[in-house]
C-alpha cells in the first residue's frame, strides 16, 4: 500500500548516501545523475546537498533520497544524522588520487559504526576520463572492494560514464535486499518477479537555500 495519494505517493523510501574525501567528485556525480550537468569549477560542499526521484521496480514505487554531504572535516555535517536510516551508499575517491582510495577504509570504517546492521556499498572510482593520471589501478580497487563485500564501478561525471548505472544497480540492489529480508521474515510470501525498472522524470536537487525542479532523466 502507498504512503500517500499523491503525485509524491511511494511505497518504499530509500535513503541514499555519498561519501569521500573532498574533491573527489561526489557533488558532480549527483549533480550528474540528478541534472545531467557538470561543471568544472565547483565549490566544496557545504552541510549538505539532497536530491530526491522515484522509480519503479515490480510495480512499486520507490522515492529514493540522495544525500551529498561535505568531504572536508570542517565543513561535515554531523555524522550520526547523516549515516541515520541509509539504506545504501556510495563511497567515492578520485582514481587520480592513492590517498583518495587510502582514505576509503576510513570513510568504510566510519559507515560501519553509524548504521544499523549491513547496508549495500558501491565503491565509485570517479574522474576515469583522466587516463594518464590514473594512480589506482582498478584490479587493485576491485580486490578491495571484493574482499570488503562492495560493489565496484568506475565512473566519470566528466564524460557522463557510468553514473546512472552506478545509481540503477545500486537502488536495484537495495531493493532486492529489502524484499529478501521481507520474505525472510514472513516466508509465506511470494518473491516477485523482476522487472524492469522505469526511472521517472520527477527529480528534483535540493541545494541548500534553493530548490530546482530537474530535468528528464531517461
Ligand atoms: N576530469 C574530471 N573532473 C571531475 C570529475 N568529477 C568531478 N570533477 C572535478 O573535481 C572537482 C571536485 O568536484 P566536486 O564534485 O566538487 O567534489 P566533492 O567530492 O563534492 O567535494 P566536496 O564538496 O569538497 O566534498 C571539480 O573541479 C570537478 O569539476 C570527473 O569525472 N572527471
Amino acid at each position: 500500500m502507498s504512503i500517500s495519494t499523491s503525485a509524491d505517493a511511494y511505497d518504499y523510501l530509500f535513503k541514499i548516501i555519498i561519501i569521500g574525501d573532498s574533491g573527489v567528485g561526489k557533488s558532480s556525480i549527483l549533480l550528474r545523475y540528478a541534472r545531467n550537468e557538470f561543471y568544472r569549477e565547483t565549490k566544496p560542499t557545504i552541510g549538505v546537498e539532497l536530491a530526491t526521484n522515484f522509480m519503479t521496480i515490480d510495480s512499486k514505487r520507490i522515492k529514493t533520497a540522495i544525500w551529498d554531504t561535505a568531504g572536508q572535516e570542517r565543513f561535515k555535517a554531523a555524522s550520526h544524522l547523516y549515516y541515520r536510516n541509509s539504506l545504501a551508499a556510495f563511497i567515492v575517491y578520485d582514481i587520480t588520487n592513492y590517498n583518495s582510495f587510502r582514505n576509503v577504509t576510513k570513510w568504510l570504517t566510519e559507515l560501519r559504526e553509524n548504521v544499523n546492521g549491513d547496508i549495500n556499498v558501491t565503491l565509485v572510482g570517479n574522474k576515469k576520463d583522466i587516463r594518464h593520471l590514473r594512480a589506482v589501478t582498478t584490479e587493485e580497487a576491485k580486490e578491495f572492494a571484493q574482499n570488503e563485500n562492495l560493489e565496484f564501478i568506475e565512473t566519470s561525471a566528466l564524460e557522463s560514464e557510468n553514473i546512472e548505472l552506478a545509481f540503477k544497480n545500486l537502488i536495484e540492489k537495495t531493493y532486492f535486499t529489502l524484499i529478501q529480508k521481507k520474505t525472510e521474515t514472513q516466508p509465506n510470501q511470494q518473491r516477485p518477479a523482476r522487472v524492469n525498472m522505469i526511472m521517472h522524470s520527477d527529480f528534483t536537487l535540493k541545494e541548500p537555500e534553493k530548490k530546482v525542479e530537474c530535468c528528464k532523466l531517461i
